[in-house]
């Protein structure tokens, strides 16, 4: 066996793939690959087509038939307009959006559910603001599996609610917050009445690594300077982080990038960990953004993600539910590229690194850019105006396009 499942509190390591978590103290399990057993070099991956499953001897299933639909293999785009205006010489977003479902929880999903259909599971589940719930559904339909959902009522934007629905997912929806929904499937999980797949599932968080190998793969393997990150339940930025150690660890890259996390003013444990010097973070009861996707304050992953941000030498920093609207907009009308807000979270963040000097401006920097901005469409359309229709005659358009 290539991997080995290690739990991150006391360290124990088990070759039980049927656990997602630590039978000893409970603790959050991590799968630990077994460098010296895996043989591969930059040109083992760099003639298969990009995406998840090109980095196949780096995930932990053995099987040559995944649940997938092409997940990963998404644009590293430069943006030097935005670049310039936030003041760094090479900026590159990586879209997430441009996955099977519009997120980056395909990536995680195509494994998780993978090791579901290994492992015989029949009922999936999951707790989702949003992104979760539509990749988990979909995945589950192209498998065959029973899907069940739970999601803070009236907090989940309308493209991932109909996602999920029309998947065939049972949506729950449930008075509590994200939080709260996460609490009950992780006890479902316990009883063994559902296989969980939200990010305590150490096999979808190794999917999500590939975010790394690709960035690495796609800039000739030279490694950014910095790597900023929407965090919401701190999985993504954990699982980035460990794709780059893996990396560097089978001696592909020889450089490691600094992680920067960025949360929303209202929902922002990790921030105030990171700021405070704490080993864990204190649960905000009442979290509250725009960003309905990262609108998340008891983050499972906290422990690992303040552990990226710290050995990495990165930090961490909120923004405002305005900064992350307006982060949007820029996004999209200097780089036509359109992304949820949450995602617009990074562009927010890093001007606020570059400003405070934590990211320096002759760095190469790449934003993770989430999800696609058509998952919330009622969001922008509150801050665009529609114009009132006027009659069909060239000379009134020639007029309104001069205005
Ligand atoms: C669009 C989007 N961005 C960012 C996040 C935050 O990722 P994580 O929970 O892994 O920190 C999420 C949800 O998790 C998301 O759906
Ligand atoms: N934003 C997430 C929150 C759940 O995170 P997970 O990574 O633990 O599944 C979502 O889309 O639901």
């Amino acid at each position: 066996m290539h991997y080995v499942l290690e739990c991150v509190e006391c360290g124990s390591e088990f070759d039980d793939d049927s656990l997602v978590r630590c039978p000893e103290c409970g603790g959050l399990l991590e799968v630990a690959l077994r460098y010296d057993e895996i043989e591969v070099s930059r040109s083992t991956f760099e003639g298969r087509r990009l995406g998840v499953w090109a980095f196949r001897e780096l995930l932990p299933v053995n099987t040559d038939d995944p649940v997938t639909m092409s997940e990963g293999g998404t644009g590293l785009h430069p943006c030097p307009r935005l670049g310039e205006e936030l003041g760094v010489r090479e900026l590159f977003v990586k879209n997430e959006g441009e996955n099977p479902t519009g997120s980056f929880k395909d990536r995680g999903m195509t494994v998780g559910v993978t090791k579901a259909v290994e492992l015989g599971a029949e009922v999936v589940a999951c707790a989702s603001t949003g992104n979760t719930s539509a990749s988990l559904a979909a995945y589950a339909a192209r498998a065959g599996l029973t899907c069940a959902v739970l999601l803070p009522a009236g907090k989940v934007a309308l493209g991932k609610l109909a996602q999920a629905l029309f998947h065939g997912a049972r949506v729950i929806p449930v008075n509590g917050n994200f939080d709260d929904a996460l609490d009950v499937v992780k006890k479902l999980a316990d009883e063994g009445i559902v296989y969980i797949l939200n990010s305590v599932n150490p096999f979808r968080l190794s999917g999500q690594r590939t975010i790394a190998y690709e960035i690495c793969l796609q800039l000739d393997w030279e490694v950014p300077d910095a790597v900023v990150v929407p965090v919401g339940n701190a999985g993504n930025i954990s699982a980035i982080w460990q794709g780059f150690l893996d990396l560097y660890r089978l001696g592909i890259i020889d450089e490691l990038p600094r992680m920067y996390g960025v949360q929303a003013e209202g929902a922002r444990p990790i921030v105030e960990a990171i700021r405070r010097g704490k080993e864990d973070i204190e649960p905000d009861p009442e979290p509250e953004t725009v960003a309905t996707a990262i609108r998340i304050g008891n983050p499972v992953n906290a422990i690992k993600a303040l552990r990226a941000i710290r050995c990495s030498g990165g930090w961490a920093v909120e923004v405002s539910d305005e900064e992350i609207l307006s982060a949007q907009r820029e996004l999209a009308t200097r780089e036509g590229i359109f992304v949820e807000p949450a995602s617009a979270a990074s562009i927010a963040g890093l001007r606020k690194f570059v400003e405070e000097g934590e990211i320096d401006a002759d760095e190469r920097v790449v934003c993770v850019t989430t999800g696609h901005g058509l998952k919330d469409p009622e969001t922008v359309m509150e801050v665009c105006e529609l114009p009132e229709p006027v009659e069909p005659d060239p000379e009134t358009i020639q007029r309104l396009i001069a205005e």
